[in-house]
């Protein structure tokens, strides 16, 4: 018997929630099929993935379907197929989205039951995998669906974050894949922050949240403003300042990192200049010696499930 399950990618962060935000996007998806081979025997995993580690150790749907049969004392040989659909390294969420999709297939190939809180607690193991760290935004965006908020992660806990904007998502995808990228940004975060610099944050995180709720477009624009990770990881990202400059006169309701980047979120809606931010975006990344994809897309819902024989 095979499960496949479907996971969208995501932009994490928006801004100053940093760990926290996070938001599930049409732009790519990944499947992973898994296929039961033999229950009751010791614990043995697979994985065949095009593109990512076939280690089940370093893969993240490995590492974490792995990691949960081991918690939940479950003995099974599965095989997991990745099939990957969301180029990694890129801020847009692909370690997460496998991991998801794994979890969630195979809670329904076995019957587990598991609430989606307690599939983004397993899927976010998976983030130690590609990252070192089991961050839990890409995955409680990638399981949900749509904008969600990681309110506790002892135990996991994703609210839903309500939104009233209507909004459309434009993805500058720079065309550069780095290993590793994810965790090498985490270690140019700051040990400690000026007080100064967290209220900053919190201000605007309080801006972002009551603007989407409210449908208020200025408000959600101050609210994507951030002054603590993006400035300390702006190395990773140098044509991030102009191109947020630039989309910010053209009208987008906002800009910030998507996740560790080097990917931009863009906000836009039909008040905003689009074919402008494009028009000036390419100048830029062609003046910094990139090349970047612009993706026009929109949030997208949380895993999905199809059986298979
Ligand atoms: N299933 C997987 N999908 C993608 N990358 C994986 C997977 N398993 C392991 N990896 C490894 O994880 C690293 C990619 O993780 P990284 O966090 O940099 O990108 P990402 O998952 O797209 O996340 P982000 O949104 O932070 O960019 C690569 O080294 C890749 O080989
Ligand atoms: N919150 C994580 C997301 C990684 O995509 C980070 O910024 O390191």
């Amino acid at each position: 018997m095979s499960i496949t399950a479907t996971a969208y990618s995501s932009s994490a962060n928006l801004g100053s929630g940093f760990d926290v935000l996070s938001m599930a996007h049409k732009a790519f998806k990944d499947k992973v099929k898994a296929t039961l081979i033999s229950e009751g025997r010791n614990l043995k995993i697979s994985v065949s993935s095009k593109n990512t580690p076939e280690n089940v150790e370093k893969n993240s749907a490995g590492f974490a379907v792995k990691r949960m049969l081991e918690i939940l004392g479950i003995n099974a040989e599965i095989s997991l197929e990745v099939i990957k659909g969301i180029p990694y390294g890129l801020g847009l969420g692909s370690s997460g989205a496998s991991a998801s999709a794994a979890i969630a297939a195979v809670n329904e190939l076995l019957d587990l039951d598991l609430s989606l809180n307690e599939q983004v607690e397993f899927a976010k193991i998976g983030e130690i995998a590609s990252s070192g760290s089991p961050h839990p935004d890409n995955v409680a965006a990638s399981t949900f669906g749509g904008i969600v908020a990681v309110t506790s992660v002892s135990p996991t806990k994703v609210i839903r974050v309500p939104s009233n904007l209507n909004f459309k998502i434009l993805l500058i995808v720079p065309q550069k894949t780095q290993e590793g990228k994810t965790k090498k940004a985490r270690e140019m975060l700051p040990k400690e922050i000026e007080i100064e610099r967290y209220v900053y944050n919190s201000r605007h995180l309080s801006s972002l949240l009551i603007g989407l709720s409210s449908g208020d477009r200025e408000l959600v624009r101050e609210g994507l403003n951030d002054e603590i990770f993006e400035v300390s990881r702006l190395p990773l990202f140098p044509y991030y300042p102009k191109i947020k400059e630039n989309a910010i006169e053209k009208n987008a309701i906002g800009v910030c990192v998507s996740g560790a980047g080097p990917s931009i979120l863009v906000l836009y809606d039909n008040k905003t200049d689009l074919e402008g931010i494009i028009s000036s975006s390419k100048e830029i990344c062609t003046k910094n010696d990139i090349n970047c994809d612009f993706i026009q897309t929109e949030l997208a819902g949380g895993v999905e499930i199809e059986r298979g024989n």
